[in-house]
């Protein structure tokens, strides 16, 4: 059985205590590796190398990070078979999305970052009259943690630590044990690629003990995190009295907001991708679709006639446009927000149930579901689900759809549908999100800021603000004197 090693100081080892978790394929339930079980000794170890590490590669050429990212980036597309069967494998998620999102997008991450620290600047301000100049340092802050979720393994984990070290920073990083195979993998790319030993640590493990030794780890100064909003408010808990830079990029329960004047066709088709891509386990999906009631009974039909079509099926088979769900326990997660959907008075429209898949009968697959809700308020409408699970629902005018769409503890995106360039300009500036697409969704630019307001989050992430987060300001004031 293959084991996941941990990757410290440019090699391969056991964890100390010697123990190691499961690893589950979601596609049929079964356990087909081994985690390395690390705990604070491998953070520390893990620490150690980092800090050595950041002597040197702080002092590095830019030209030399960046031609080291950019070899990392040619060997994730030359392994992209490889690595987006290991992902569908982990996770669960059909193949033919791993090989043109997840893993496309980890190569991009570092050839973006690799371009991006060569045109990154900082400012200086002369204070005319005064004789003073000013000029500010943007200097790597040392060894930063970056802790990554399970629904993009490779895609977000590489998303922190390509920016980290392009900065001039050394990583110690955490993949989240439920999916921690591809992390395994970038480990011997980066070797390949030369990336000197020390400069990013991959340490496998729980949240609790691992994760937990990372973000009160005292000389770990920052921490970049995605993942759930209840981790990531321990996590500020935690960091903050220790005064660390925190990243944190939480849930979302975005809101699809379409009015009758859009491009319907489009906006249908886009409307069942941001639904359910990925088995729904995006936190950009749009989980919340409200529709502008003059078109709402025709998107309904539409909708749900659209939705069956889908088929949920075995991660490896070319025809499957719905996976499994990334785990037991978070398939049971969902099916009690379906439960609770019928109990709260919501109507099923359509799915709600487990499907099973000849052959891998005991895979974590489920129906892609629509429920008809009656009250914007109720808990499925406002909580995170993180499936394959929408809510509909008709409003009357702007403002109504608008203070549906802002009445949840959330802000992270939404996505207008709409031909109306008023309108557009009216909402972009109401909506209490950080990102707001409009006749589009998930589509990145990776310059954009990227990040959530309320309880979706601290900070942006993406371009010059990933890697401002990475590094610390330093003015430095001159007075001169005049002859
Ligand atoms: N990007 C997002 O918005 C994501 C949201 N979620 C949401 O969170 C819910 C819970 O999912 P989980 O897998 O439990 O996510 P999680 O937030 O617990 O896990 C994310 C990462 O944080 C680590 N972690 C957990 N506890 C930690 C701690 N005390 N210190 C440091 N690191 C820690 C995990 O090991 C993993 O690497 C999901 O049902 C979903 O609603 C989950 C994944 C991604
Ligand atoms: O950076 C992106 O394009 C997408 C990020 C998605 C997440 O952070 C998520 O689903 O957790």
């Amino acid at each position: 059985m293959i084991k996941v090693l941990n990757y410290i100081n440019g090699s391969y080892c056991e964890p100390i205590s010697g123990k190691w978790l499961d690893n589950y394929n979601p596609s049929n339930g079964e356990v087909y590796s081994k985690i390395a079980k690390s705990e604070a000794r491998d953070i520390e170890q893990a620490y150690v190398a980092a800090k050595e590490a950041f002597k040197s590669w702080s002092n590095t050429t830019i030209d030399e990070r960046s031609r080291i990212m950019l070899k990392i980036a040619d060997l994730i597309e030359d392994n992209l078979l490889k690595l987006a069967n290991a992902e569908a494998m982990d996770n669960g998620k059909p193949l033919s999305l791993a090989l043109t999102v997840d893993i496309p997008r980890a190569s991009s991450n570092f050839r973006f970052f690799a371009n991006a620290i060569t045109q990154f600047s900082s400012e200086a301000h002369e204070s005319v009259g005064l004789n003073t100049m000013n000029f500010t340092l943007r200097q790597p802050i040392g060894v930063v943690g970056c802790i990554s979720p399970w629904n993009l393994p490779l895609y977000l984990f590489t998303w922190k630590i390509a920016p980290a070290i392009a900065a001039g920073n050394t990583v110690v990083a955490k993949p989240s044990e439920v999916t921690p195979m591809t992390a395994f993998l970038l480990g011997e790319i980066c070797t390949k690629a030369g990336l000197p030993k020390g400069v990013l640590n991959i340490v496998h493990g729980e949240g609790p003990t691992a994760g937990q030794a990372i973000i009160e780890h005292p000389e770990i100064k920052a921490i970049s995190f995605t993942g759930g909003t209840k981790t990531g408010e321990h996590i500020a808990r935690t960091a903050a009295p220790m005064f660390k830079k925190l990243s944190l990029e939480l849930g979302g329960k975005n809101p699809n907001l379409i009015f009758a004047d859009c491009d319907y066709d489009k906006m249908l088709a886009v409307t069942v991708r941001s639904s359910f891509a990925n088995q729904g386990q995006i936190c950009l999906c749009g989980s919340r679709i409200f529709v502008e009631k003059p078109i709402y009974e025709k998107f309904k039909k539409d909708f749900v006639a659209k939705v069956k079509e889908l088929k949920v099926g075995d991660p490896f088979e070319a025809s499957s446009n719905i996976g499994a769900l990334v785990s037991k326990s978070h398939m049971e997660k969902v099916q009690s927000y379906i439960k609770l959907a019928e109990e709260e008075g919501g109507k099923i429209l359509y799915g709600g149930k487990r499907v099973t898949v000849k052959g891998l009968e005991n895979g974590y697959y489920l129906e892609p579901t629509i429920v008809e809700v009656y009250d914007d308020q109720c808990r499925v409408n406002q909580e995170e689900i993180f499936g394959p699970v929408v809510t509909i629902m008709p409003f009357e005018r702007e403002e109504e759809a608008l203070k549906m769409a802002n009445s949840v503890k959330y802000g992270l995106s939404s996505t207008l549908w709409t031909t109306n360039i008023n309108r557009t300009m009216r909402m972009s500036k109401k909506l209490e999100v950080g990102i707001v697409w409009v006749n589009t969704w998930l589509n990145r630019d990776l310059r954009t800021p990227f990040g959530g307001t309320k309880n979706s989050g601290v900070g942006r992430e993406g371009g010059f603000e990933a890697l401002r987060f990475f590094t610390e300001a330093k003015n430095v004031c001159i007075a001169y004197e005049d002859e």
